[in-house]
């Protein structure tokens, strides 16, 4: 009886993050979202255009700087040292710039005791632009989760109650990890294992680190999720920062699990200098 309860109550639990982290928020203004809209402020076609390009350009840098030419797809940013690391990253930041007119980064909140924050560093995101991606292990309902989502403030939860765990320390980061390595094939990687560092190889994967909006900052940006397509290009599968805890191929039917992303897409024009809000409280009736 008390855990159909709960089962019932989490069915009709609506909002992006889970319970413990509304707890914790004093400011708990609720986005509304018509079902219509279904949560969508930029279509699929258009969020797959932008992820392939983006892509595509952090794959021709990584070409650019390529050590050797034998070393064809192998991706191995694990084996990188940390000033490597920070190199790759500044050229990734530039290309980013140059790619999208803007960078953003994390920096330290401008709210008191807010922790880590992202912010537009440099240029001006336009209204409707992809601004960022949320890292993490995908759990479909039923996948053991519990362990990890304790306490933990980075468990974002997708309309459909997929959970996504952006956590890029202790046990969360060796899970997120593990799974990549598992479903890595041969030496190419079919995710991004760099989010879980100090410098992502794809810059765009910070958006675990964007704070819930307030009165004096209300939000600027939004989620919205999208299931990245069996045909996406197989090169450029190692820059997404997001891999499901089951294996990808699904064990009783032999067919590919698609990888669930979710962008921050931007609700109005972004100034320089200008920290990124979301609603943690979106609702979808
Ligand atoms: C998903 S994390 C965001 C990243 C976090 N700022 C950090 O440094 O790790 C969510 C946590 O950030 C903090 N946070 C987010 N929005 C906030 C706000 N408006 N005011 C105070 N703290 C906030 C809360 O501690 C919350 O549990």
């Amino acid at each position: 009886m008390f855990f159909k309860t709960i089962r019932n109550k989490w069915k009709q639990y609506k909002f992006r993050f889970i319970p413990w982290i509304a707890l914790n928020l004093k400011d708990r203004s609720v986005r509304s979202v018509a079902p219509s809209e279904k949560d969508k402020l930029f279509n699929d076609s258009q969020v797959e255009q932008f992820l392939l390009h983006f892509f595509e350009n952090l794959e021709k840098v990584r070409q650019s700087n390529a050590q050797t030419s034998d070393d064809g797809d192998l991706w191995k940013p694990q084996k990188l040292t940390k000033e490597e690391q920070y190199l790759q990253h500044r050229n990734n930041l530039r290309m980013m710039e140059d790619c999208v007119g803007f960078i953003v980064e994390r920096k330290q909140s401008l709210i008191p005791g807010g922790g880590t924050g992202v912010f537009v560093t440099k240029g001006q995101v336009p209204k409707g632009t992809v601004v960022s991606m949320y890292p993490g292990t995908l759990y479909r309902l039923g996948e053991p989760i519990l362990l990890q989502s304790l306490a933990n403030p980075f468990i974002f939860r997708c309309i459909d109650a997929v959970l996504i765990d952006g956590n890029d320390k202790n046990i969360s980061k060796s899970i997120y990890i593990s799974c990549g390595q598992r479903d890595r094939h041969g030496p190419y990687l079919t995710c991004d294992l760099s989010w879980v560092t100090q410098y992502p190889i794809n810059p765009l994967a910070v958006g675990q680190y964007v704070n819930n909006q307030s009165k004096l900052f209300p939000a600027n940006v939004a989620y919205q999720e999208f299931d990245i397509p069996l045909q996406f290009p197989f090169h450029l599968r190692k820059y997404i920062p997001n891999i499901n805890y089951s294996s990808s191929i699904q064990e009783i039917s032999g067919q590919h699990r698609q990888t669930r992303v979710v962008v921050l897409v931007s609700l109005r024009t972004i100034e320089e200098g200008e920290e990124l809000f979301s609603s943690y409280f979106t609702v979808v009736h």
